[in-house]
């Protein structure tokens, strides 16, 4: 059916129930289907050649725009916080005030650094992002076939909007909610706008008044892409969902998590830093039918 499916990095643990979901994704066809989708590690790379490659705020925390104290006070909260995002002995209800003191102190310490919203295109240019390999196909299908691609990141806005700008795949199907930057009249960076989000309130709390379920509630089945146990809350605003196929990035502590994210997501991807099985799912059902 999907020959990707046979890759080594895949792990399934109902694989009669997984096969089940994409044949009715496939049965109810492309008008009826929506991919809600994390941005970063989920469409952007977690590594390349054994080095971490950036999250769309250590791209603005690296860059050359902020000063040698701000780059050593947003390791150090890096350091702190993160083994507390991804730490699966503690649950997501835990980690939220936690991970909201995490983006607020980083987004105070961005704010004290007079960053130019004309220096972003080159801040991102400049930086080591990679978008997973397969994401032209990926971009390209959901376009020719008019699938809404909802981007969900708790990530910065702004900056992930660039790298899909340089990518050439920012299409009119591709609509995105995350954290953005509030700029004065001169361009320079103030505040970031509310609601914060974060990895773990990923939820319809966030998109209160944005009505973008509400307009696509024909589009009843869902691909879901997240790489964290936070992402898995991404499509509880849509109203009525018939199929949802759960894919999950399993980048970091792969020993540790399995068992979690085996139990949360229908296809658990480790270690695997391409879009090749969720293509080989979208080729079957958009292109063969
Ligand atoms: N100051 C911060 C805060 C968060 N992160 C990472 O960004 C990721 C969130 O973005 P998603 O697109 O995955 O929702 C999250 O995994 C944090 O680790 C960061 O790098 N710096």
């Amino acid at each position: 059916m999907v020959p990707e499916l046979q890759k080594a990095t895949v792990r399934i643990q109902q694989p009669e129930r997984v096969m089940g979901i994409i044949r009715s994704l496939r049965e109810q066809g492309m008008n009826k289907l929506q991919v809600i989708s994390d941005f970063d590690m989920t469409l952007s790379r977690f590594g390349c050649n054994g080095r971490r490659c950036p999250t769309s705020h250590n791209i603005l925390d690296n860059s050359r725009v902020i000063s040698e104290d701000g780059k050593k006070k947003l390791k150090d909260l890096l350091h702190y916080y993160y083994p507390i995002e991804i730490d699966p002995n503690r649950t997501p209800a835990e980690k939220c005030p936690l991970m909201v003191e995490w983006w607020t102190k980083a987004h105070e310490l961005l704010s004290q650094q007079k960053i130019q919203k004309g220096d972003i295109a080159q801040i991102v240019r400049e930086s080591d992002v990679m978008l997973r390999d397969g994401f032209n196909e990926l971009f390209d299908q959901l376009h020719k076939y008019n699938v809404p691609l909802f981007i969900f990141s708790a990530g910065v806005g702004d900056i992930l909007e660039e790298i899909i700008r340089q990518a050439n795949v920012f299409y009119s199907n591709v609509n995105v909610v995350s954290n953005y930057m509030d700029f004065d009249d001169n361009g320079v960076l103030m505040c970031f706008k509310g609601p914060l989000i974060h990895t773990y309130n990923k939820n319809n709390s966030v998109l209160q008044g944005t009505e973008y379920f509400q307009q696509l509630s024909a589009r009843t089945s869902i691909i879901l892409l997240g790489d964290s146990m936070g992402d898995l809350t991404m499509a509880d605003g849509v109203p009525s969902v018939e199929n949802i196929l759960k894919i999950g990035f399993l980048n970091d502590k792969v020993e540790e998590q399995r068992g979690k994210y085996l139990d949360a997501y229908d296809i658990v991807l480790e270690s695997d830093e391409t879009l090749d099985v969720v293509n080989g799912i979208l080729r079957y059902i958009l292109i063969e039918t």
